[in-house]
C-alpha cells in the first residue's frame, strides 16, 4: 500500500501526517498503521501518527495515535502542526480557525503566510480539574492537587490535570534528577489511572519559567509535549508555584513553549511547528 504522508514536528515531538481529505484511511488499519510508520527501522520513525481529516464540527479534524498504536484524545504539537499544514495546504481560508479533536474543539492561529507558517497558537480550552474526569480513582471528586503518591518505593507528590488527555504532574528540585525512564513507565500504568496517564517532571526555575520532562501515554519519552506543558502550568498555578494569566516560558528538551492559564479559565499554547519531510510510504500489512 502506498500511503502519502508528511512528517512534522513540534519542538522535536514528531507525528506522520497523513491528509484524510486525499487519502481516506479504513479505521482498522489505524492501528497498526500507527505502529508501522513510528519504527524508525522498517517506518519512517517517530512518536505516531495524526490524520488530518474532513468534518462537520470544525474547519479540519484531527486523530492522534500513539507509537503503540493506541488513540489519544489531543496532542497539542500535534495541533500546531495541523494547524501549519491545513493554512499551507490551503484547507482552510482564515488565519485563525477551530480543528476538532477526540476532546472537543480548540481554535487555532497560525502566524506566517501560506508558503511558511512559523509558530501557531491555540487556544486549548479549559483544563479538567475533577478527579474522575481525569480519570483517576480515589474516594473525592475534587481536584488533586499535591496529593500524596506512593509507588515503588518513594512516596510523590502528584498534581493531576487533563486537557482533554491525562496528566500526572510531579515537581523535582533538579529536573536532570527526575526519576523519567524509572517511574515514567510505571506511573503510566498505574492502576489508579484506568486510562493510563502521561507523566511529568518539573522544575521551577523562577517566576516566569519551568524545566520538563515528559514520559507519554503510549509514546514514552518524547522531546515535547504540548498538553501535557498546559498541564504543567496548570498543575504549577494550583500549587501556587506560579500566578495565573501571566505567560509561562516552558523548557522542553526540544525547546520552548509559551502558555499562559488566564482569568477566563482558558489555557493558551503558543509554539513553532515545522515539516521535516513528505514522500510515500509503502506499507506491507
Ligand atoms: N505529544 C502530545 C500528547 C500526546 C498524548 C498521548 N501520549 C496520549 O494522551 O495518549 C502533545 O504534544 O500534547
Amino acid at each position: 500500500m502506498k500511503i502519502p504522508f508528511t512528517k512534522m514536528h513540534g519542538l522535536g515531538n514528531s507525528y506522520i501526517f497523513i491528509n484524510i481529505f486525499d487519502y481516506p484511511m479504513e479505521e482498522e488499519y489505524l492501528h497498526d498503521l500507527a505502529i508501522a510508520v513510528a519504527n524508525k527501522d522498517t517506518g519512517i520513525g517517530s512518536d505516531g501518527l495524526i490524520l488530518i481529516h474532513p468534518t462537520d464540527h470544525a474547519d479540519v479534524g484531527m486523530r492522534i495515535f500513539n507509537n503503540d498504536g493506541s488513540e489519544g484524545k489531543n496532542c497539542g504539537n500535534g495541533l500546531r502542526c495541523v494547524a501549519k499544514y491545513a493554512y499551507e495546504h490551503n484547507l482552510v481560508d482564515d488565519v485563525k480557525f477551530t480543528i476538532e479533536t477526540k476532546a472537543g474543539n480548540v481554535i487555532a492561529e497560525v502566524h506566517g503566510n501560506r508558503s511558511r507558517v512559523e509558530e501557531v497558537t491555540v487556544n486549548m480550552g479549559k483544563p479538567i480539574l475533577q478527579r474522575e474526569k481525569i480519570p483517576m480513582l480515589g474516594e473525592s471528586s475534587q481536584q488533586v492537587v499535591a496529593e500524596e503518591f506512593p509507588v515503588e518505593n518513594a512516596v510523590l507528590s502528584v498534581t493531576t490535570v487533563s486537557m482533554g488527555n491525562p496528566h500526572a504532574v510531579f515537581f523535582v528540585d533538579h529536573i536532570e534528577e527526575a526519576p523519567l525512564t524509572t517511574l515514567g513507565p510505571v506511573i503510566e500504568k498505574d492502576r489508579r489511572f484506568p486510562e493510563g496517564v502521561n507523566v511529568e517532571f518539573i522544575e521551577k526555575i523562577n517566576d516566569n519559567e519551568l524545566h520538563f520532562r515528559v514520559w507519554e501515554r503510549g509514546s514514552g519519552v518524547t522531546q515535547a509535549c504540548g498538553t501535557g506543558a498546559c498541564a504543567s502550568v496548570v498543575a504549577a498555578i494550583l500549587n501556587g508555584k506560579l500566578e495565573r494569566n501571566k505567560e509561562i516560558t516552558v523548557h522542553l528538551a526540544g525547546g520552548d513553549l509559551y502558555i499562559i492559564w488566564d482569568n477566563e479559565d482558558i489555557v493558551w499554547m503558543r509554539g513553532k511547528a515545522e515539516t521535516t519531510i513528505s514522500g510515500d510510504f509503502y506499507w506491507v500489512r
